[in-house]
C-alpha cells in the first residue's frame, strides 16, 4: 500500500502554523567497565524536543564547477522535469525523472494496515523544497554557456538536449577561483573565466557573487556546493591553516597554499551559506572547521558516493556482518570524461584514491572475530582515462574473502557507472538535505535552548565517499546504517519511533 503523504497522530507531535514540534524518546545505550574488569551495558533513554520550520524556502544552489558534467546534467535534469519533458531515444519515449535521488525516489515504511505493509515518499517525511522550484547558478573556470556545456558533457541524449538548449543557454557561469597548482596542468586549456586580485579581494568577490545572485534571483536561502574538479590535497601547517585565525591571516596574507575550494568555503562560512564538498580534496583544513563551527554555518562532504564506493559500502557491509572475511579488495575503473582527465595528473588521483579506499574501515574495525586490532583487507584502487568511454564510467571490482573451514569465495562485479546520471541525482539530495537540516532546531530535554545540528553535517553521510564529520565522532561509512540514521532522524522529527523492521505483530 502506498500513500503518497501522511500526517501522525500522536499527543507526541504537533502541526502548529510555522513548524512541526515533536518530543522523542531517544533510546540508545552506555557501556561501562565494572569494578571487577567485566563491562556492561546498560539502556539509556534521552528525551529531545525537535522543531522543524515548514516554511520551505525559495532556493538558490550555486554551483563551483557548474558548467562541468555534473552540474550541467543536474541544471538539465531539473529543467526537463519542471518542464514534463519527454524525449525519444531508438529505445523508446522517456520522461523525465529523479530516479537516483533518495528523496525525490525512494519510500519510507509507515506502517501496516490489515497485514499490508504501507509506505510513503521519504521526501514526506517532513516538508522539503521541490526540486522543479530550484534556481540554479554558479561559478566555473571555463566561460562557456550551460547548453554547449551540456553538449561538450555528452552525458544527455541528444533529443532531450535540443529541447533544452534555449532553456540553457542564457546561463553563463561567473568567473571562479583559478589556481593552476592544485589540479592536473590539463585543465589550464578551459580556463577562460577567472577572477583576478588577491585571494581575500577574491574570496569578497564571491561573497558579492552570492548576494547579487540572492537578490537577482529573489530566493529566500543559498546553498553553495562543490562540482568542480578534484584538487590535490593542501598542506596542513601550523601557523598556515590549522586554526581559524591563522586561516583568515593567510587568505589576507595570499598565502599560495590556500586553496581555492577553501577560498569558497571561506566566503560561503563567512556569509553563513551552506557549503557542501562533492570532491574528496581537503578543502575543510582545520582552520575551516574551526571558522565554521564558530559561525555556526553548514559544512559538509566529502565526495559525492554515486557508484563503486556506493556498491562497496553495501557489499562489505554484506560480508561483514555476515560473518564472512573479505581479505582483498582490488577497485579498478576507467573513464573518459573531464574528471577522469584531472584525475590522470598523480597528485590529484591521490585525492581520489584517499577517499575511495577509506570506506571500508568502520566495518572492518567492527568485527574482531574476523580481523585482529590492527588487521584490514588488501584494498588498491586503480582509475586510468579511457577518452572513448566518456561519462560512463566502468568499474571493475574483484572481492575475496576467507569462507568456513578455510575456503575462500570471489565476487567479480563489472559496473557501468554513468558517472552524472549517478552523481547529479546525489547533488540534488546533498543541497535538499542541507537546506532541511538548517530547519531543524533541537534540544536535550535537560537543555535549556534549542540549538541547530552540528555545522558539520554528518546527516549528509549517506551521500559522501568520506563523511566530513565534527573531531571525536565515529565515522560511518556503511550505507544501510546511513540511510537508516538519515531516515530515523526525520522520523524523529514527525515523533516516529526510528524503524526497527521486527514485526512483532506478525511474530
Ligand atoms: N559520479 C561522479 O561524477 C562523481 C562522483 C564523486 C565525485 N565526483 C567529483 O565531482 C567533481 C565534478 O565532476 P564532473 O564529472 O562534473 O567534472 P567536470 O570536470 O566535468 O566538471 C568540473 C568543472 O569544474 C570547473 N572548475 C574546475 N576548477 C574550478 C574552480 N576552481 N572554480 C570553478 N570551476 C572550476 C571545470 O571547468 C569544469 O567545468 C569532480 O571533482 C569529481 O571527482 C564526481
Ligand atoms: O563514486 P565512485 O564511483 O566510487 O567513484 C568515482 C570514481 O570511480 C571515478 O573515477 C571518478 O571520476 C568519480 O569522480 C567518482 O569518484
Amino acid at each position: 500500500m502506498f500513500l503518497e503523504g501522511f500526517k501522525v497522530e500522536s499527543p507526541h507531535v504537533r502541526y502548529g502554523a510555522g513548524e512541526i514540534e515533536s518530543e522523542y524518546r531517544y533510546d540508545t545505550t552506555e557501556v561501562a567497565p565494572t569494578p571487577e574488569g567485566s563491562w556492561v551495558v546498560r539502556p539509556k533513554s534521552v528525551t529531545y524536543n525537535f522543531k522543524t520550520s515548514t516554511a520551505v524556502p525559495k532556493l538558490g544552489v550555486m554551483l563551483v564547477g557548474w558548467g562541468g558534467n555534473n552540474g550541467t546534467t543536474l541544471t538539465a535534469g531539473v529543467i526537463a522535469n519542471k518542464l514534463g519533458i519527454s524525449w525519444s531515444t531508438k529505445e523508446k519515449v522517456h520522461k523525465a525523472n529523479y530516479f537516483g535521488s533518495l528523496t525525490q525516489a525512494s519510500t519510507v515504511r509507515v506502517g501496516s494496515y490489515n497485514g499490508e505493509e504501507v509506505y510513503a515518499p521519504f521526501r514526506s517525511l517532513v516538508p522539503m523544497v521541490n526540486p522543479n522550484d530550484i534556481v540554479f547558478g554558479g561559478w566555473d573556470i571555463s566561460s562557456m554557456n550551460l547548453a554547449d556545456a551540456m553538449g561538450r558533457a555528452k552525458v544527455l541524449d541528444f533529443d532531450l538536449q535540443k529541447q533544452l538548449r534555449s532553456h540553457m543557454e542564457s546561463m553563463v557561469p561567473l568567473p571562479g577561483i583559478f589556481n593552476p597548482d592544485f589540479i592536473a596542468a590539463n585543465q589550464g586549456s578551459r580556463a577562460n573565466n577567472i577572477l583576478k586580485g588577491t585571494k581575500k579581494e577574491q574570496v569578497d568577490h564571491i561573497i558579492k557573487d552570492i548576494r547579487e545572485f540572492k537578490e537577482k534571483n529573489k530566493v529566500d536561502k543559498v546553498v553553495v556546493l562543490w562540482t568542480a574538479n578534484t584538487e590535490r590535497y593542501s598542506d596542513v601547517v601550523v601557523g598556515l591553516n590549522d586554526t581559524m585565525d591563522n586561516l583568515l591571516a593567510s587568505l589576507n596574507k595570499n598565502e599560495a597554499e590556500i586553496s581555492p575550494s577553501t577560498m569558497y568555503a571561506i566566503a560561503c562560512v563567512t556569509e553563513g551559506v551552506p557549503f557542501v564538498n562533492g570532491s574528496p580534496q581537503n578543502t575543510f583544513v582545520p582552520g575551516l572547521i574551526e571558522l565554521a563551527i564558530k559561525k555556526n554555518s553548514l559544512i559538509g562532504g566529502d565526495d559525492f558516493k554515486s557508484g563503486q564506493t556506493k556498491m562497496k559500502s553495501v557489499l562489505v557491509d554484506f560480508l561483514v556482518g555476515a560473518g564472512i572475511k573479505p581479505t582483498s579488495i582490488a577497485s579498478y575503473n576507467h573513464l573518459g570524461n573531464n574528471d577522469g582527465m584531472n584525475l590522470s595528473a598523480p597528485q590529484v588521483f591521490r585525492s581520489k584514491e584517499i577517499s575511495k579506499s577509506g570506506v571500508v574501515d568502520d566495518m572492518v574495525a567492527s568485527n574482531n572475530i574476523l580481523y585482529n586490532p590492527g588487521e584490514h583487507p588488501d584494498h588498491v584502487i586503480v582509475i586510468k582515462y579511457v577518452p572513448y568511454v566518456g561519462d560512463s564510467k566502468r568499474a571493475m571490482d574483484e572481492y575475496t574473502s576467507e569462507i568456513f573451514m578455510g575456503g575462500k569465495n570471489t565476487i567479480v562485479l563489472h559496473n557501468t557507472c554513468e558517472d552524472s546520471l549517478l552523481a547529479a541525482p546525489i547533488i540534488l539530495d546533498l543541497v535538499l538535505l542541507a537546506e532541511l537540516s538548517t530547519r531543524i532546531q533541537l534540544k536535550a530535554q535537560s537543555q535549556e535552548k534549542f540549538h541547530s545540528f552540528h555545522p558539520v553535517a554528518t546527516i549528509l553521510s549517506y551521500l559522501s565517499k568520506a563523511p566530513l564529520v565534527p573531531p571525536g565522532t565515529p565515522v560511518v561509512n556503511a550505507l544501510a546504517k546511513q540511510r537508516a540514521m538519515l531516515e530515523n532522524i526525520l522520523r524523529a522529527c514527525v515523533g516516529l519511533a526510528p524503524e526497527n523492521n521486527m514485526i512483532l505483530e506478525h511474530k
